[in-house]
């Protein structure tokens, strides 16, 4: 798959301080669905205010758009967006069975994380943060305790410079996005659910709060993970899983 998807602008940058920062910034101005890809981050930020480092040859992106549903709904797109980074890696790399998706919104390859997406709203708009590592991957010591290893796309065998990457990702997700917004979620639920890595096993489920272990069982049909405990099945609105 080449070229660029109809309907989409796109700005290159060489640095930013974060692709979702330039992307509150520019919000009043867009005329259309716009990607913003970043060569390098300086102040890039993961999901729960965790930091996230971009070194040069990693893919930082951030999609804006405008938001037309409400908040939920709209939401929904962190598994169109999984959805789409799956197929990009199965189109770069021809390795359709090296990868997964985590719930809610992580891509692993080989069980390590080799992406990360961060939802925020800005104003009317829904920004789709989206970190791959290319390239590069940070050491286990710079992970969080239980935190899955992180691993680079070249593991499996791919070496893609990031403006290659954006354009095979892009019309992945602008695909996905027709078939969301013509459809809605089922169809996008049932092509997540048959990639999704520990459906049927014990998974645990950790929020600020508590943290529920079950057999991951289901995603329903607004996104909750459901959990199946010998209290019957829990949904979980957000929390970290961990395998
Ligand atoms: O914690 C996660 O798993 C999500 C990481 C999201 C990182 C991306 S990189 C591009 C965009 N800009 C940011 O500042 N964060 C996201």
């Amino acid at each position: 798959m080449s070229g660029w998807p109809a309907g989409y602008d796109r700005r290159v940058y060489d640095t930013l301080d974060s692709t979702l920062a330039e992307a509150a910034r520019l919000q009043h101005e867009l005329t259309a669905p716009t990607w913003i890809l970043a060569l390098e981050q300086t102040a890039a930020r993961g999901r729960r205010g965790r930091n996230w480092s971009t070194p040069r040859g990693n893919f930082a992106g951030t999609l804006i758009m405008p938001r037309r549903e409400a908040p939920g709904v709209a939401a929904l797109r962190s598994f169109v967006t999984s959805l789409a980074l799956y197929r990009s890696f199965v189109a770069v790399t021809g390795r359709e069975d090296a990868f997964a998706l985590k719930w809610p919104n992580d891509v692993l390859l080989k069980g390590g994380k080799v992406a990360g997406i961060l939802l925020e709203s800005v104003g009317d708009h829904l920004a789709i943060g989206i970190g791959v590592n290319l390239a590069h991957a940070p050491s286990a010591g710079a992970l969080e305790e239980r935190a899955l290893p992180a691993v680079t796309l070249r593991e499996a065998g791919a070496q893609v410079a990031p403006e290659d990457f954006l354009d095979v990702l892009a019309q992945e997700y602008a695909g996905l996005e027709e078939q969301f917004t013509t459809y809605g979620f089922a169809p996008i639920r049932s092509a997540w659910l048959a990639h999704a890595a520990r459906l049927g096993e014990v998974i645990t489920a950790r929020t600020m709060r508590d943290e529920t272990v079950g057999v991951f069982e289901d995603v329903d049909a607004t996104g909750n993970l459901i959990l199946r405990t010998s209290g019957g099945p829990v949904p979980i609105t957000a929390a970290d899983v961990f395998f």
